[in-house]
């Protein structure tokens, strides 16, 4: 079967960009709906972005300890919205929106990935990321060595990555999907079209070899 890992490109704000991530492959665009992020925009905006893209790319609400009315004004607005949980949300809170969602894992030594997948068991998929200060959008790798071997869920592997470093992340532990947003960036929410397109030819060419692999 061929592996095809998605990719996820984050904290856009501007329609070029947008249009740059897909054109590059990109299959979810990331909106940070969380007002302290660098990288935020309006749900008027993100409704506005979210409407230029064609289908089969998925727009990502992010949000950090929203308010419910926040959170069902985002999936009123837009409608095919997937929502990803970067703060403390508790798995009844995430599943209260009956849509699917995205939890993201601040990965630390000492976490337990494995309870945690269990707690959310309900996620579409775990989002792995660094810990970071301001929760996320740090731009920083975490110890990929504490990823357990087994992790009963879709993982999205992320925390600085970029061109240089996702193919072997690709390689070494196959994730559903690959996400990034200060590996693709000129400034904090300007995305710069040819680290997003290296990004995504360094995800292919990685499928690719994990390609040859398998059939040889
Ligand atoms: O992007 C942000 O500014 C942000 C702020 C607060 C919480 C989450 C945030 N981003 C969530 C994402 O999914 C990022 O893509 C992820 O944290 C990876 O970011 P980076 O390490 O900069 O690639």
């Amino acid at each position: 079967m061929t592996h095809r890992t998605r990719i996820k490109i984050c904290g856009l704000t501007r329609d070029a960009d947008v249009r740059a991530a897909v054109e590059a492959g990109a299959d979810a665009i990331g909106f940070v709906l969380y007002p302290a992020s660098p990288r935020a925009i309006s749900l008027d905006r993100a409704a506005e972005l979210a409407a230029t893209l064609p289908p089969f790319v998925t727009p990502v609400g992010l949000f950090v300890n929203a308010g419910r009315d926040e959170i069902e004004a985002a999936c009123a607005a837009i409608p095919t919205l997937l929502l990803q949980f970067h703060g403390d949300e508790t798995p009844a809170t995430c599943e209260s929106f009956e849509r699917p969602f995205i939890r993201a894992a601040r990965m630390a030594p000492g976490f337990d990935l494995v309870d945690f997948a269990l707690q959310y068991a309900s996620a579409a998929a775990l989002l792995l990321d660094a810990h970071v200060e301001g929760y996320g959008g740090g731009g920083k790798v975490f110890d990929w060595s504490l990823i357990p071997p087994s992790v009963p869920a879709p993982v999205v592997l992320s925390g600085g990555l970029n061109a240089a470093n996702v193919g072997e992340g690709v390689l070494a532990l196959r994730p559903w999907a690959v996400d990034v947003s200060s590996g693709v960036e000129q400034a904090k929410g300007i995305k710069d079209a040819g680290l997003i397109r290296r990004f995504c030819e360094a995800v292919r060419e990685a499928d690719a070899r994990l390609e040859d692999a398998a059939t040889r």
